[in-house]
């Protein structure tokens, strides 16, 4: 019988490659070092620092990587007076972002974006979705034309001519192929070394797709490639409206099962704004870690969660940027201004009444609604879909 999805291929079948100093390898690094790709992760958050780790775990093991992996930091000054850069490449911990985790060694943090760039060839892009337009013009030219890219960052741009996906961003933009890889991924949980699963979306070359596997796969991160980019990156970016319903929901203490509703609608509404969007998105994409799981992980653990429970605690008298900045402490929340984005979209299209639970969201956001209409307004219309 044929396997509903893709076949998850195992550690061992993604890592096929010899690793450094197995007997059977020429010992002539430099020999080989034009033919080995260089990695170059653009971010380093929460989230950018636990994909550094991820990736120089395995450009030391595998041959067909340079080992140093260059971290892009934008650049602050800590409390203690020190450069956030300098704090890195000197402890090999990311002090305000990823405290307590070595990233490992050949991690480099590098302040100046053009020069963390310059000589990878595979380009990993991890920053709050808010920032990437701007990062995108400051690459624009600068980036080696062999490049592959790969987008784990969970947002989207809405632009006049209609939404833009960040991977199309960094496409259009840089003129390079983008992939996406998001999945069911608390940041903290990963740096333990908890097993977590995470997607690949890529768009024709299984071997780019491939090469992707092995970068970031390690015996607990456990990835899966699908050929659907844009259904995987519009799970990873609406997720995040639905987890900001899941804290209302945990802010007035509604329970349970008025959580299970919310996940539940909120992944049929991600669903079809999809399919609205674009009409190759695949039912099964929802099934990979990318979707349901992230889903489910989002809306109990997830930081647009907490600060959403307690944005509902204080009746929504306290705004969200003002919690996300006390709570967080320079993380970034995505999904205000992904409801605020898809907001746009839905009205723009008159779609507003499909997606009741996206747009009632967004309206307590803004103080429009108090944040019980969570529920008052969260009736499914879609059965059209
Ligand atoms: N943290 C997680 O658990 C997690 C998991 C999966 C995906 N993601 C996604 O990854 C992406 C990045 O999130 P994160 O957790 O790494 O970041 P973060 O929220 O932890 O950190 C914010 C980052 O933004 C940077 N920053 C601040 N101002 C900036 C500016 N003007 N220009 C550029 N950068 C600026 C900060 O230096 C910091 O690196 C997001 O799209 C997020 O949804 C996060
Ligand atoms: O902490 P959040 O809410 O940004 O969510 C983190 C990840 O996206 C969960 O997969």
């Amino acid at each position: 019988m044929a396997p509903a999805f893709e076949q998850v291929p195992t550690d061992t079948e993604t890592q096929t490659e010899a690793p450094h100093n197995a007997s059977n390898t020429v010992n002539n690094d430099d020999a080989q070092a034009d033919h080995k790709s260089r990695v170059a992760v653009v971010g380093s958050g929460n989230w950018g620092s636990v994909a550094a780790k991820l990736i120089a775990s395995n450009t030391l093991k595998l041959n067909s990587f340079h080992d140093e992996v260059r971290m892009w930091v934008f650049e602050e000054t800590l409390q203690c007076g020190e450069k956030l850069t300098d704090v890195i490449n000197r402890t090999n911990e990311n002090a305000k972002y990823l405290p307590g985790i070595k990233l490992g060694k050949n991690v480099i943090a590098d302040p100046d974006l053009e020069n963390a760039v310059k000589d990878a060839n595979l380009l990993v892009f991890v920053t709050p979705h808010q920032f990437m337009e701007g990062i995108c013009k400051r690459l624009v030219g600068k980036v080696r034309e062999d490049a592959e890219a790969i987008s784990l960052i969970k947002g989207m741009e809405v632009k006049m001519e209609g939404p833009c996906m960040i991977s199309t961003l960094i496409s259009e933009q840089l003129g390079i192929n983008c992939s996406v890889l998001m999945g069911a991924n608390i940041a903290n949980e990963i740096a333990v070394e908890k097993f977590s699963e995470a997607t690949v979306g890529y768009r024709d070359k299984r071997e780019i797709a491939e090469q992707w596997v092995r970068l970031f796969s390690t015996p607990y991160f456990i990835v899966t490639p699908v050929q659907d980019v844009e259904g995987v990156e519009l799970c990873g970016t609406l997720k995040n409206i639905v987890a900001i319903a899941a804290g209302f929901v945990d802010g007035l203490d509604m329970g349970n099962n008025t959580k299970a509703a919310i996940m539940r609608i909120g992944l049929r509404e991600m669903i079809a704004f999809s399919k609205l969007l674009f009409s190759s998105v695949r039912d099964s994409t929802f099934f990979e870690s990318c979707g349901v799981a992230d889903v489910i992980t989002t809306c109990l653990g997830g930081r647009n969660r907490k600060v959403a429970e307690a944005f509902a605690k204080n009746g929504g008298r306290r705004s969200f940027d003002e919690l996300e900045a006390e709570m967080l402490q320079g993380q970034k929340l995505q999904g205000v201004s992904t409801a605020r984005e898809v907001y746009e979209v839905l009205s723009h299209r008159g779609w507003l009444e499909l997606f009741p639970l996206f747009a009632t969201v967004h309206e307590i956001c803004v103080g429009h609604l108090a944040p019980s209409a969570v529920v008052e307004h969260s009736e499914t219309k879609l059965s059209l879909f």
